[in-house]
């Protein structure tokens, strides 16, 4: 199966980072390397960009897809919260311009065991980084009612939550969960009927939920952002789509705290704790999908673009 995976806010993307042709770029989650490409194709002989993805076979197909631009690209498999001492160990201490679009690709979605998709049956795995050695059976048979509740109200927004944690350890208390399918009918029956046909389907927003968990996906934005604001050049800018509204608001309330991260009282006349500005916030409200891009590509649907510029 090739790496599939349409490139979301594609144009705006390239357009917000503002490229400078020898300018030196990041992607912290290359993918299939459909940002990257775009990234490559404006920069000039001295330019280059390093790729970052923690997964092994995204970082396959990016190889791949970008092998014409040569030494242009570096391709690192890393987390990207380590983007840091990853840049270090390379010898770059300042960047011109980083993207971040996160969540899963298509390609790890439709990749059956993976154990990412409630459409197929496959072990349930869910890990981006298969070195890591817990799983979503791990969350699935182990994590107690209260922590199952308490992901798939927050991460997943479901407001069946109680029912599906209620139903995921009444179930696995006779024999282990260990597929997608088990675990998609279990929630199937946690559902009522006539609210399935509603929203989408059933399983969608707890699979979302135990990624997200299993993943840390909110805790390493939520600790990378300051990193990413501080290796920027003068003018560098920072990109991220975000897919999910809790990664949209740390996202949001991060910028807003670099652009103006001063402490005093309202009604102190001077500034006096010292924090200075790391620059503004490039887009006051959130860039979204076209019309055109929502209809080529659903998976655009909750896709939010938000661009920080460091002074
Ligand atoms: C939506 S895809 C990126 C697609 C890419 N922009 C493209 O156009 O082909 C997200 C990618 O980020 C990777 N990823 C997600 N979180 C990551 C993290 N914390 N560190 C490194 N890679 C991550 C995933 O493995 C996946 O390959």
């Amino acid at each position: 199966m090739g790496f599939e995976h349409k490139s979301v806010l594609l144009n705006e993307t390239i357009e917000g980072l503002n490229i400078k042709p020898d300018g030196i770029y990041v992607d912290g989650t290359l993918g299939g390397g459909g940002h990257a490409y775009e990234v490559c194709r404006r920069l000039g002989e001295k330019g280059s960009i390093i790729g970052i993805d923690q997964d092994e076979a995204a970082i396959e197909a990016a190889g791949i897809r970008l092998k014409d631009f040569g030494e242009k690209v570096t391709i690192i498999r890393s987390n990207y919260c380590d983007m840091k001492s990853k840049l270090q160990e390379q010898g770059i201490d300042k960047v011109d311009g980083i993207v971040l679009d996160l969540g899963v690709s298509s390609y790890q979605l439709d990749t059956a065991d993976r154990g990412f998709s409630y459409r197929e049956d496959a072990p349930l795995d869910m890990r981006m980084d298969r070195r890591q050695k817990m799983t979503a059976r791990d969350i699935v048979n182990d994590y107690s009612e209260m922590d199952l509740y308490r992901v798939i109200r927050d991460y997943g927004e479901d407001k069946f939550a109680k029912n599906i944690a209620k139903h995921i350890v009444a179930a696995r208390g006779k024999s282990p969960i260990e597929t997608t399918g088990q675990l998609t009918e279990i929630i199937r029956a946690s559902i009522p009927m006539k609210y399935q046909k509603k929203s989408g389907h059933p399983a969608k927003r707890t699979f979302q939920a135990i990624r997200i968990e299993l993943n840390r996906e909110l805790e390493v934005l939520k600790n990378s952002l300051d990193d990413m604001i501080e290796i920027l050049n003068p003018g560098g800018r920072l990109c991220i789509i975000t897919f999910h509204s809790l990664e949209d608001r740390i996202v949001k309330s991060a910028f807003k705290k670099n652009e103006n991260p001063c402490t005093c009282p309202p009604d102190f006349p001077v500034c006096v704790c010292g924090n200075v500005s790391k620059g503004r916030v490039v887009t006051r409200k959130p860039i979204l999908p076209s019309e055109e891009e929502l209809e080529y590509n659903s998976r655009s649907k909750s896709a939010k673009l938000r661009i920080f510029e460091r002074s």
